[in-house]
């Protein structure tokens, strides 16, 4: 069993030393612009997921999404603790929500 935490702890290992034939490897040997890439398009994937019947597909999806945003963060240098400090600031809030006009209304 591997949580958010260990994942992202193994890519900052991978990023730090380098594995041949490592996928993570591979991504933070391309560079920014390809792990950005693969962010937009796993992106597309969950949604085209959350719009088909299958709740193994989507769990799919949802799961490259996390491994790749997780890269992407190693990559900027940003830590799973700050995400969680971020989100432990917004707790208790309460949401401003307001209605907005349709387009065709305006
Ligand atoms: N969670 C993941 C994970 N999710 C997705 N992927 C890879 O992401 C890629 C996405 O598939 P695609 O078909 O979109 O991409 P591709 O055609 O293989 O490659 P591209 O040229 O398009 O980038 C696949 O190669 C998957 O293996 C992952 N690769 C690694 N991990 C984790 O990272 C750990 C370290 O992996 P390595 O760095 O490979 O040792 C692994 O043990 C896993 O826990």
């Amino acid at each position: 069993m591997q949580d958010l935490d260990e994942l992202y702890q193994l890519i900052l290992d991978r990023k730090n030393n380098p594995k041949e034939g490592s996928y993570t490897d591979y991504l933070f040997t391309k560079g920014l612009d390809k792990i950005l890439k693969k962010v937009g398009e796993e992106s597309t994937e969950v949604i085209v997921a959350a719009k088909n019947d299958s709740d193994d597909e989507f769990v799919y999806e949802v799961a490259d999404l996390a491994y790749h945003v997780l890269v992407l963060m190693a990559d900027r240098g940003i830590s799973v603790d700050q995400v969680k400090k971020e989100l432990a600031e917004r707790e208790g809030l309460m949401s401003k929500t307001k209605e907005r006009r349709d387009i065709k209304d305006l």
